[in-house]
Order: C-alpha cells, then structure tokens, then sequence
C-alpha cells in the first residue's frame, strides 16, 4: 500500500486531540510570529476559545476545498488591499519529519518519516511583486507533501531537487522528446473524440471524469509507453484512489505503481533522445536511469500519476464548463479548428502545426487564470528572513523558516491586476506576451508567467510537466471542438450566467474544490460539498459574520433545538476526552524491486506527546481492519503490519 492509500481511510475531519497542546508549542516556539506582523483574523482572536475556532476553521475549510476561498475573504475583510493583500493565517499543517524512533534497530533516514500536525503561522502572499521574488529565489518547499516521499516536487534539499530537475526535464524537451511521442498523443486524442461520441449516444457525460481519464491515458501512454491493456486496466482506479473516492480501493494505486515500474524495467524499447534510439515512454525511461534512491523513483512516480493527470483533466474540464457558458466563444474556437484541419487537408498535425492556434490558445489561457487548477500555487519555507508589503504600505520583515503560500488564487482574480471583470471568463484580455504559451517551437520550454500570473508556478521550481500539458491539451480540444458542440446538462445549466466570485465562502455554492492539492468542479449531482458543511458552516460565520446571509442562523436554531451547542470548541473538547490511539507510517524499499513496503505502526497518544514534543498524528487505522497490539508507554512506536507489494 502507498502512504497515500492509507490516508484514504481517515474520516473526513481529524481527531483533534491535542489542539490546545499544539497551540501552546506553537507559541513557546515562536512559529506564529507572523500573525502580528500582517494584517489577518488573528488580531480578532480575543481568547483562547477564539483562537481554537479559527484553527478548527481552517482545518473544516481546507477538508471542504474551501480553503482558498475563506482566505479571499479574509484579504478582503482585514487586508488594506482586497485580493491583493499579503495576510497571515493560523493554520493546522501536516508536515513530513524524519523520525528518530521510528525503528530501534536503525538510524534514522530521510525517508523514515512521518506525517505530523503542527499549529503554525501561514503567510498567503498576494502582492504580486513580492509573490514573484519570494518564489523565485525561495526556492525551497515547505515539508507538506511528506506522501511525496524526496520527489523532485517534495523534497526540501535544494540540491537534490536540482538534481532530480536536471534529470527528469529531458523526457520534456519539446522538440527532441514531446515532438517525437506526439503520435502517440494523437491516436489517443482521435480514439477519445470517438470514445466520446459513443458515450454522448446515451444522454449527457460527465465530462469531468472523462477528461481526467483522457488526461491520465495520454500520461500512461505517451509519457510512460505503458501497454493500452495496463492503462485501461489502471486508470479508473488510480484516480478513485486520488480522490479519496468511496469506493477507491486499497492497493489498486500501489499494484499499478508495481506494473508500471515493471514495464519501465523490463522494455527496452523505452529511450529518451539522449539513448539515441527512438523516443518512447521517455519518463519512464527517466524514472529508471536517475540512480537516485528507491524513495526518489517512488515519489516521483506517484507524483506524475496525480499531478501528470489531474491537473491537465481539470484545466480542460473548465475549458469546457466556460465555453459551454459562452457559446460565442466556443463557436470562435470551433471555427479556429475547423480552419485548422482543412489547413492540413487531411494529414495529420505534427508538434510544429500546434502553434497554428490562436482563439483556442487564449481560452487556454484564461482558463488557467480563472481556474487555476494548482488553485494553491507554491508553498515555500523561508530560506533567510524577507523583507514584504504590510498593511498600509508598510514593509515588514519575515523571519528565515516562515510559511509562505505563494497562491494563484487571489493574484488570478485580483480586480486591480484584471480589472473589473476578473470572476469572469474572458479570452480577449490583454495577456502580456511572456504570459502566452508558445507550443509547438523550440520557445515551447518557456514558462507563461509575470507577477500576477503563475499557472505552472514561477521559474526555477516551475512545473516540469507544463509542455507536456500544453501539447495533450491542444490535441485533445481540437478533436472534440471540431466534432461536438458542448451545452450545460441540468442541473449545471442554471449555472450559465452565474457569476463564480473568488471569495464565497458558502460551501453550498457551485465553485471550484481545492482538494488534495488541485481544483476541480464542484459535483452538483452527488451531494455537492465534500462534506459536514453544517459544521463548516456555524463555524464560517461565527468568525466572518454576516458573510453567509441567513442561512448560518437557521443552522445555530437547528442546532439548538437538537440540544447542540454550535461553536467548535465543543467539538474540540469531545475530542479531547475520547483519548484514541494515533498511527505512524515508516516505508521501506525492497532490494529485490526496490518498491515500497509501508510498515503501520500504533502510536499511544500519551507517548507520542512526550517524544514528539506536542506533535500528533491520527488516523482511523481501526476502521481498515488494521489491528495492533498497543506498546508500552516506554516505547514509542510498534511496527506490526507490513504491506509488501513484491511477493
Ligand atoms: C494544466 C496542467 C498543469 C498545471 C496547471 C500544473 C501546475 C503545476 C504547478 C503550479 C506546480 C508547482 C507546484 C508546487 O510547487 O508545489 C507544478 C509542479 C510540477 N508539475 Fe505540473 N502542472 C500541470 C501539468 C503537469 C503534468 C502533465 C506533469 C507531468 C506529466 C506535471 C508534473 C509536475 C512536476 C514533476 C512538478 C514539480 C516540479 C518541481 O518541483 O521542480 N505537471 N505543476
């Protein structure tokens, strides 16, 4: 099983044991500084209690994919700003920290770590010239995506991230590597217009999950050269597991990292331009020919399966959403590839023909502004104190090892940056040049990016995945807007004049939901919300007022009613009695296939507080059947189960 499997099995809200604990170290340690040096919703925190209900907040919003949102209010109701206030936010991190104890019988390695809460302080940057420095000379990650293992995404070690950049970026250099699998790409963006149109015989598609589909079949295929048979066998799966769907099923993720890493291995008809032979599956090759440890290749392969996929389905997902809503627009694109096949009298397009386009470049464009699928951008961890616009005008100084967000979200809808029109789709706005992709020439490598716009992040640590995207994308929406005409099906058709605004915070809402580390749309046909948003919703409007309308009041009556006191500290302090023991992950590589082996082990919360200093970690191992005998309070942790996927 992957680390990420077993997170699936989590309940949707973490026990909060030991919130109060947390926020006391956080203070002792002085991780909240930056709170009282930017303007936020802490200076509002009065008491203690207070205090706590901004924490549990943010947690309940970041688990709705709210997030982002509820911090777009908070600019515009402490920043001096709006959208383009830097502020500073209490949040609930999960951090990766190599564990000492993990194993008594071995020194402690990077890759022995575990996943711990923290309270600690979260700059979101928004400025835009501050946005662009800090990103490009910080370049180093803050440790939150400890499931990523050393990945070249994860890792905090400037070096070996450089190390990994160096490497993996041949499998897409536009012309030497993506040029020569673009015929690949092509037959899957044929098969897919066709697929679709199969699929269209039965009533309205999910074209949600039909383009992370097509997104995750051109990765496995193109990038990858898996077999047909193992990518249609796999991709459902995989993407369930990813979204921590219900009925994702464990091990699926893992057996499919298993077979993929295999097909790497064993065909030697893989090569990158630099093997000299052809050009096939050039990231697998990549993944196989790095000599970095096996946590590095395993990292790395399950980052490319979430983030090679996901963020490219969604983008076109909202592509289509937008010009469903626009039919002008999308008869412009229709007619901009409908010239475009007829240029090619038949023949069939190569990577240089791409660069034809122009309406369809700039729907991509602005769908990647106004619906950034990294909604998030870039976390980053202060590398040395830097000096940013407080409130009034004012610089302040940050100290070396703050959390910094560097988010697309607010600096994308920022009026001021956009003008007025900035919540809604509009191609024609003057894009500066460097913000335009060029696809299908030697300038393809360039990242689109100025200060208010980072789609793919700023360069260096910018996506690696970008040409790739932009290449699949091009194929894909040409096929389908040369053959079909998209149109809302109910209920997303009362959505076609709405307008979707940066800063609403009611979870009932149609709008975009940041989750597991992109934004997707909000399912209006099951349940809407991800979940508990009555919980979510007392919450939001305890601390921003009246932003909700009525609504939160009929919430408070029916809690009352039900003998229920709103407000989350109760919640906090049932949590608190119930004292549950915790689970801690080690993962160890097999010799033999150098896969990962992902060892369990039961924490006592009590033990766990004295050795990791008011850090916990809790997860619903009981629920998955996966019981152990509790340790003693002298040890600190039990490894009992191992999940071996080479047997
Ligand atoms: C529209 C599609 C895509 C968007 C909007 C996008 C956006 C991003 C962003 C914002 C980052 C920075 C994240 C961070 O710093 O935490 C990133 C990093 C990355 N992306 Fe993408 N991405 C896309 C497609 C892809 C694809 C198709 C692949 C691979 C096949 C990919 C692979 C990567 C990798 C490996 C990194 C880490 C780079 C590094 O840290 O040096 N991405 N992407």
């Amino acid at each position: 099983m992957t680390l990420h499997e077993v997170l699936m099995m989590q309940p949707p809200y973490s026990k909060r044991t030991g919130l109060d604990k947390a926020l006391d170290k956080a203070e002792a340690k002085g991780s909240l500084a930056a709170l009282s040096l930017l303007p936020g919703p802490w200076a509002e925190a009065q008491t203690r209690e207070d205090k706590l209900r901004l924490l549990e907040l943010d947690w309940m919003a970041n688990q709705e994919g709210i997030q982002l949102q509820l911090y777009a209010a908070y600019q515009e109701r402490y920043g001096d700003k709006g959208l383009g206030s830097n502020i500073a936010v209490p949040t609930v991190v999960m951090h990766s920290k190599v564990t000492e104890k993990v194993s008594p019988d071995k020194e402690p390695s990077p890759w022995d770590s575990a996943i711990v809460q923290r309270v600690m302080a979260r700059v979101i940057l928004a400025d835009p010239a501050d946005a662009e420095r800090v990103a490009r000379i910080h370049v180093r990650k803050e440790p939150n995506f400890g499931v990523l293992m050393d990945s070249v995404i994860s890792t905090t070690d400037n070096e070996h991230w450089r190390e990994q950049r160096q490497h993996l970026v041949e499998a897409f250099l536009p012309l030497s590597s993506l040029a020569k699998i673009l015929p690949v790409s092509l037959a899957r963006a044929k098969e897919c217009a066709n697929r679709l149109g199969k699929m269209a015989e039965d009533g309205p598609v999910d074209m949600s999950d039909f383009l992370l589909h097509e997104a995750q079949a051109q990765l496995q295929l193109a990038l990858l050269g898996a077999p047909e048979s193992l990518m249609e066998e796999t991709n459902a799966g995989i993407r369930k597991t990813f979204m921590f769907h219900p009925e994702a099923k464990l091990g699926v993720l893992s057996n499919a990292m298993k077979e993929i890493m295999k097909v790497a291995q064993e065909d030697q008809t893989l090569g990158l331009p630099s093997d000299g032979c052809p050009v096939r599956g050039p990231l697998s090759r990549a993944l196989q020919t790095g000599k970095f440890h096996a946590s590095t290749d395993y990292g790395n392969l399950l980052l490319i399966l979430f983030a090679g996929h996901d963020t490219t389905g969604h983008t076109m997902t909202w592509l289509t959403f937008e010009l469903a809503r626009n039919p002008d627009i999308q008869k412009k694109v229709q007619e901009e590839v409908d010239q475009f096949f007829r240029c090619l009298n038949g023949r069939d397009p190569t990577y240089q023909d791409l660069s034809r386009f122009d309406v369809l470049d700039k729907c991509i464009t602005e769908t990647l502004r106004l619906w950034p699928a990294v909604a998030n951008g870039t976390f980053r961890q202060l590398q040395f104190s830097e000096e940013l616009s407080g409130q009034g005008g004012k610089q302040v100084t940050l100290p070396k090892g703050t959390l910094v967000t560097i988010s697309n979200w607010c600096r994308h809808r920022n009026p001021d940056l956009w003008g007025q029109d900035a919540d809604n789709f509009n191609p024609w706005r003057n894009f500066a040049t460097e913000e335009m992709a060029r696809v299908g020439c030697p300038m393809a490598a360039m990242t689109p990016q100025s200060a208010r716009f980072s789609p793919f992040a700023h360069n260096p640590r910018s996506c690696l995945g970008k040409n790739f995207a932009q290449m699949e994308m091009r194929l894909i929406l040409s096929y389908l807007f040369h053959k079909f005409e998209f149109a809302l099906a109910p209920p997303y058709d009362a959505l076609a004049d709405t307008t979707i605004k940066a800063s609403d915070t009611n979870p009932k809402n149609f709008r975009g939901i940041n989750s597991g580390g992109t934004m997707g749309p909000m399912d209006l046909e099951h349940g809407g919300a991800v979940s508990d948003n009555e919980r979510y919703l007392a919450a939001c409007s305890e601390i921003l007022g009246d932003k909700l309308g009525s609504e939160p009041e009929s919430l408070r009556r029916a809690f009352t009613e039900k003998g229920v006191q709103p407000g989350m500290s109760n919640l906090i302090q049932t949590c608190l009695k119930r004292k549950r023991p915790a689970w801690m992950f080690q993962t160890v590589f097999c010799e033999s296939c150098r896969f990962a082996n992902l060892k369990i082990g039961m924490l006592r919360t009590d033990t766990l507080y004295e050795s990791c200093e008011g850090e916990f970690v809790s997860h619903r191992g009981d629920q998955a059947g996966l019981h152990g005998s509790q340790v003693g309070a002298s040890a600190c942790v039990q490894t009992f189960a191992t999940a071996c996927v080479c047997s």
